[in-house]
């Protein structure tokens, strides 16, 4: 099978992403979920004229002094004003009381006992002022949330407002973090000269972690066939999205691909026209389980957690129903402006690290290789270089271009 462009991977990921299915969580439990339920207006919002200054509620007619006849705050029921020059003493948040038309506020007011005058100077009174309608801000029944919604702060709070205790979300994987190679030793233990500690699996679960999934067990097994399908096997029984790094290029220990088909993952795509990261691996599992083989150089695994694995997670919290794009599972910004001129590559994307600077500007920060990832830990994330064509590979400062964060 040839290798895939970047757009037909993504095509071929959201075509067998699946549905995570939807469970209900209470409301403080919801933080960096996809919603899946539309949701609307309670009652009008505000859901009674509410009183926006702390001061008097009057008549806007009323002729000063007036006769302050009570006291009103937040949270009680609203009073009624009595007839001729009188007032309330109101509080912002309240019920505006019943016969008033507006709103003062304390600052342009003097009080002597019970009689309440405008300061000199007050501009006129008008009906209306510092009240907030009832339905200004949403009349009930409107839809305020949609299925696909990004749970952050903003629309966990629409979702209180309206009475919303339980919630139906996109469920999120049970993820295995498979590391193959014999090369790799724990963070903790004793290292040879020949030997590297293995990096890409914490890695991984640093930006699932970004991406709201907890749920992650990580593993290691060494560069056998035998060992590596049997492991597969028990991986591929407890979760839901394998992802494996290493094992996947041309060497004679890189057993990733025949283990998987030993263990009954059918391969979807295997290498794709970009760099870093191009031997890429996807498949399905027996049981529908979602599979991803990352190329093993840090920068490469990196790159193909970002682009691809994130649009697994996202279609597959949404459903095929309810999903319209592709793309990162939280909100933030998805284009970014080169701030200097780079290099595309011919006939394959190409990914490069940057900082965000300023309100969406791209600074490239390009590494070596793929296996230089030191300096990674400086950046937000990777823009996407479509290929260029030959002659004119320069992509020029200013250009617009996908950026996925981690
Ligand atoms: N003859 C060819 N050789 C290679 C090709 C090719 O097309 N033909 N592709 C190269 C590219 S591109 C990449 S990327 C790598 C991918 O190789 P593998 O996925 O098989 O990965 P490994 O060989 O197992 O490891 C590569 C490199 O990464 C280090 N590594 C692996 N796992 C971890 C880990 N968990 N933490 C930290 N570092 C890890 C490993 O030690 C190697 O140095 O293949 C090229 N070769
Ligand atoms: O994914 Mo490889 O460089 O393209 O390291």
């Amino acid at each position: 099978m040839a290798a895939l462009t970047v757009a037909q991977a993504e095509e071929c990921i959201l075509a067998h992403a699946g549905d995570f299915g939807t469970e209900c969580l209470p409301l403080g439990q919801a933080a960096g979920r996809l919603l899946r339920q539309e949701v609307r207006a309670e009652r009008d919002q505000p859901p009674y004229d509410r009183v926006m200054m702390d001061g008097i509620a009057c008549r806007a007619d009323a002729a000063f002094p007036l006769t302050c006849t009570g006291l009103q705050g937040a949270g009680q029921a609203p009073q009624s004003l009595p007839e001729g020059n009188t007032c309330i003493e109101i509080m912002t948040g309240a019920v505006l009381p019943h016969g008033a038309d507006c709103v003062v506020p304390v600052e342009r007011l003097k009080r002597e006992g019970d009689q309440i005058s405008l300061q000199p100077g007050s501009a006129p009174l008008e009906m209306g002022q510092f009240i907030h309608p009832r339905g200004a801000d949403c009349r009930q029944g409107v839809v305020l949330l949609r299925p696909e919604q990004y749970l952050g702060g903003p629309a966990l709070a629409v979702l209180a407002a309206n009475g919303v205790s339980q919630v139906q979300v996109g469920r999120l994987p049970s993820v295995g973090i498979i590391s193959t190679g014999d090369e790799l030793v724990a963070v903790d233990a004793p290292v040879e000269a020949w030997q590297i500690r293995r990096s890409n699996d914490i890695g991984v679960q640093g930006l699932l972690a970004g991406w709201g999934v907890h749920e992650v067990q990580r593993s290691w097994v060494r560069d056998a066939l035998a060992p590596l399908t049997a492991h597969l096997q028990a991986q591929l029984a407890a979760h839901d999205v394998l992802i494996l790094s290493g094992g996947v290029s041309m060497g004679v220990f890189d057993h990733v691909p025949q283990a998987l088909e030993q263990a009954g993952v059918k391969k979807v795509f295997h290498r794709v026209l970009q760099r870093p990261g191009g031997p890429v691996w996807f498949g399905i599992g027996p049981q529908g389980q979602r599979v991803f083989g990352l190329p093993g150089n840090p920068v490469s695994a990196m790159v193909c957690a970002a682009r691809y694995v994130s649009v697994l997670l996202r279609a597959g919290q949404l459903g095929e129903a309810i999903r319209t794009v592709g793309g990162p599972s939280a909100p933030g910004l998805s284009e970014l402006r080169l701030s200097a001129p780079v290099e595309r590559l011919q006939n394959r994307t190409r990914f490069l690290p940057v900082q965000i600077r300023g309100a969406g500007e791209g600074v490239p920060c390009p590494v070596p290789t793929s296996g230089d990832f030191m300096t990674l830990a400086q950046t937000d994330g990777i823009v996407e270089l479509p290929p260029g064509a030959e002659g004119n590979l320069q992509l020029p400062a200013g250009s617009p271009v996908r950026f996925y964060g981690w």
